[in-house]
């Protein structure tokens, strides 16, 4: 009898969009089981629908051969389900086993017993090998061990399953690995990991076995044994796709970004999170950043955009003088790729064609009268951007909130890529993208390089970055240590200068 079993899930979005039409999916105790799918397929329903976030409109699961109903997370708590989001809940001044026990050990009097509560922790630090100081105070620590301390909260409430969403997207390679040793382990002692990831290579190298979705409805339930990439993504999108990326050797032209010297002083202590930075890109580069996340290129990046005011230091585009200039008066001279799609790269309250018209709005070609808008050719170039770039959308009067988290990723990429600046800063372009439209994206960089566009390329995916970049500038602690060229950049040493190996 399987352990975990989601038998006929239909999920229909009111008013009429069907999510997922019929999914029958088991899992087993002690497998590592991911499930792979294109943008939209509708994997985040699926675990959603596990973790008791949302309701089926059809359906059932059983553990252990009975009936359950998952009418809330709390609900999947007490049945033994815990999920890791992509963003943490965690209090930054808190200590390690202090966010584990949050909400948990409390004795009848309603106090916490923490001597009791923190040996439990150490006994599961202990128990799967994770490497974490349960004494550390979370804001001193990096994204991977603030991850960690996610998994061992879900471990401490007793979780048999744990519901990784897509959590690699955030992790250098080395963490990666880190983490695969602790899923292995978990799954050697007999816990369920679900694991949901868009690049294939690691679903082929942890799972034990693959469900491949598409379209709402599951395709495949897969033993990984002799599969390749290709298979897979041919099974997700139904039909082959060849990922090549071309790029060809172009000499760079004039200087159209420069970072001259560029300090920040923390705004909570005396530490500086820049230091004398220098960067230039020139028209027909990319220009990557490479660093472990933390290491001051979120500083960077507000700073250039104008959110942040650096201590010392001058920024220039195209010849302009922007280190005094704001926000507003920047993005008329750059486009950009947030990181973080939801809270500054879209209005979740517009709709999708205001999101996408965003910006460009300022533009005389959609200007009528004095104030008002040329909503007729608003609406033409809206539906050109969303379906150049692929955008899976039903009506777009509606909030981007409807939309998987890819199709949310394209309206941002798709807005700013189609801005035409001659400066485009990219933060994290392809996170949350499955296969095919991550390759898509990445050769609309190439070609936007080709035209003579100045590429500033920020990732935490270092292959991608290797692949994209003309040249790798690598950041640790605030200051550039290495600047790489074509003929020095490979992954080992970009990797060893992240880490601080070598200086
Ligand atoms: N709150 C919502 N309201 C309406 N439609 C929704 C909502 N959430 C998701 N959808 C739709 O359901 C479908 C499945 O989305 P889901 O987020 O499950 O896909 P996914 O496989 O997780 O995609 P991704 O890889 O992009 O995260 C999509 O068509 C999406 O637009």
């Amino acid at each position: 009898m399987p352990y975990i079993e989601m038998v006929g899930i239909y999920k229909v979005y009111p008013p009429d969009v069907v999510a997922l039409s019929g999914v029958d999916l088991s899992f087993e105790r002690g497998e590592i089981h991911s499930i792979v799918g294109e943008n939209g397929a509708g994997k985040s329903t699926l675990m959603k629908i596990l973790y008791g976030m949302i309701k089926p409109s059809a359906g059932m699961i059983k553990i252990n051969g009975q009936k359950v109903q998952i009418s809330n997370p709390l609900k999947a708590r007490e049945l033994g389900i815990g999920m890791v989001h992509q963003e943490f809940m965690l209090i930054q001044s808190f200590k390690v086993y202090e966010n584990v026990i949050l909400g948990q050990e409390m004795t009848l009097a309603g106090f916490i017993d923490r001597k009791h509560a923190k040996q439990r922790v150490q006994k599961i630090v202990d128990k799967y090998g994770f490497k974490i100081d349960i004494e550390a105070v979370t804001s001193q620590l990096s994204v991977a061990a603030q991850q960690k301390i996610e998994i061992v909260k879900q471990l401490y409430r007793e979780a048999e399953t744990l519901i990784l969403d897509e959590p690699t997207a955030v992790l250098t390679p080395q963490e990666s690995e880190e983490l695969f040793e602790e899923i292995f382990e978990l799954r050697d002692q007999g816990k369920t990991v679900i694991f949901i990831s868009h690049k294939l290579e690691e679903v082929l190298r942890i799972s034990d076995r693959i469900t491949v979705m598409r379209k709402g409805k599951k395709i495949a339930t897969l033993e990984n044994k002799g599969i390749n990439p290709e298979d897979l993504a041919k099974m997700m999108v139904g039909k082959s796709i060849v990922f090549q990326l071309e790029k060809s050797r172009i000499e760079p032209g004039r200087v159209v970004l420069s970072i001259e010297d560029l300090s920040l002083k923390s705004r909570r202590s005396d530490r500086y999170v820049l230091r004398n930075v220098n960067i230039t890109v020139k028209s027909g580069e990319i220009v990557g950043i490479a660093g472990i996340e933390g290491n001051g290129q979120f500083e960077l990046v507000q700073t250039l955009i104008g959110s942040l005011k650096p201590s010392t230091g001058k920024i220039t585009i195209d010849g302009i003088d922007v280190t005094n200039m704001t926000i507003r008066e920047r993005r008329k001279l750059m486009s950009y790729v947030p990181q973080d799609r939801k809270f500054t790269g879209l209005a979740l309250k517009a709709t999708i064609l205001e999101n996408l018209l965003m910006t460009h709005h300022l533009k005389k070609e959609f200007q009528k009268g004095i104030l008002s808008i040329n909503w007729k050719k608003a609406q033409e170039f809206s539906k050109k951007v969303a379906h150049e770039f692929e955008v899976v959308y039903r009506n777009l009067d509606e909030s981007p909130s409807t939309l998987s988290g890819g199709n949310q990723q394209k309206i941002v990429v798709g807005r700013e890529l189609s801005l035409g600046y001659n400066l485009i800063v990219l933060d994290q372009p392809t996170r949350g993208l499955d296969v095919a439209s991550a390759e898509y994206i990445r050769n609309l960089i190439i070609k936007m390089r080709d035209a003579g566009k100045a590429v500033l390329l920020i990732s935490a995916d270092l292959e991608e970055l290797m692949q994209l970049s003309d040249r790798v500038y690598v950041m640790r602690q605030g200051k550039i240590v290495a600047s790489l060229d074509e003929k020095t950049i490979d992954l080992q040493t970009i990797g060893n200068y992240m880490l601080g190996v070598v200086n």
